[in-house]
């Protein structure tokens, strides 16, 4: 099979950010849609070159009537590219799309750790990325959360996620799938408007498309892109900060050093800080509260925080201070 750019882009993408290595186990969660199926052909042109191990995931939900025809079809395809096929069943039709994608996650992990496969890709593209960006913005997400679709996470200690379609648009996908005559099986629920993420696509983007820049898509996942990095690096030295700040057993926060640092860095260290003392993830709110007595009066304290602690400040520390500690 000659190489379309469409190869050509992926081969340099997954070598210049080290993506994936010559000879890795790759299980790639195949639902079915044109992304997915175009992620799974690329993958096995590009095998010879990079002697990967490619296995075929895919997972029922049993929401939609057609769900067990179209696992059939994604099996039907794995034959065809004579690919190990592993199937995961949900055990009672799975109605909520957040559930879908919980349970969905634990399937995948579970093939992954009991096959051996070290890197698990999924078909996320570009577009994905500007939808996830526009919808973490309008729910009011900081950088962390506008970053959307990074290319690759840590699921497990055992386990890599990766993405390697982040640079193609959806139209590329559908175009590839057409050319090589996938049998790309339609989603219903994609079009069904009671869904945000449906809304966005079909409605708000072509209208910011035809309305105020043709390129809208690839712009916003530029954004992300670049987010990305900052949020690294800043995610980095406010790592470094909370080491500096840290005393009394990592129960204390050293004011002085923090009052130095930079709002953003500060901001960073305190959430960072209140992750490990808090058991739900700290809200914009929290992180506030804690920031605010950074320059508060000596003996300041703060209300209560989820769970019943408090932060007091005994100058120059904020005390960290359990509803039964000492
Ligand atoms: N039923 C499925 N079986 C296997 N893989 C799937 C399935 N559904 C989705 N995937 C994988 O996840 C990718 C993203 O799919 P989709 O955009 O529908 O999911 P999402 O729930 O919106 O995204 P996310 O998984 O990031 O939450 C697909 O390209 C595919 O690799």
């Amino acid at each position: 099979m000659p190489w379309s750019p469409l190869h050509a882009q992926l081969h340099t993408t997954l070598r210049q950010r080290k993506l994936l290595h010559e000879g890795d186990r790759l299980l790639i969660a195949v639902s079915g849609g044109q992304d997915s199926l175009c992620l799974a052909q690329l993958a096995l042109d590009l095998q010879p070159k990079w002697h990967w191990t490619i296995a075929i995931a895919h997972c029922d939900h049993r929401w939609r009537e057609d769900s067990a025809a179209n696992a059939a079809a994604v099996a039907e395809m794995a034959q065809q590219w004579h690919c190990p096929y592993f199937q995961a069943v949900a055990p009672e039709p799975l109605s909520s799309e957040a559930a879908a994608r919980t349970w969905r996650y634990q399937a995948l992990e579970a093939i992954a750790q009991a096959q051996d496969y070290p890197h698990l890709l999924t078909g996320h593209t570009q577009s994905d990325r500007a939808e996830t960006l526009l919808y973490n913005l309008i729910r009011g997400a900081g950088a962390e959360g506008l970053q959307a679709l990074t290319w690759q996470r840590s699921l497990s200690p055992h386990l890599t996620l990766t993405r390697p379609l982040l640079e193609l648009s959806r139209q590329q996908t559908g175009q590839f799938c057409q050319t090589r005559q996938l049998p790309v099986w339609w989603d219903s629920s994609n079009d069904d408007p009671t869904y945000a993420r449906n809304r966005l696509r079909l409605d708000v983007l072509p209208y910011l498309e035809q309305q105020f820049h043709p390129q809208v898509s690839a712009n916003l996942a530029q954004t992300a892109e670049l987010l990305q990095a900052d949020v690294a690096y800043l995610n980095q030295q406010a790592e470094t900060l909370l080491e500096q700040v840290l005393g009394y057993g990592d129960q204390a926060l050293h004011r002085k050093h923090l009052k130095e640092a930079p709002l953003a860095l500060q901001r960073r260290a305190l959430r960072l800080f209140l992750k490990q003392h808090l058991t739900r993830d700290p809200s914009f709110a929290h992180v506030e509260k804690l920031q605010h007595l950074i320059s508060a009066p000596n003996r300041s304290q703060s209300d209560p925080f989820p769970g019943g602690a408090i932060a007091r400040v005994v100058h120059p520390w904020i005390h960290w201070i359990r509803p039964n500690g000492p």
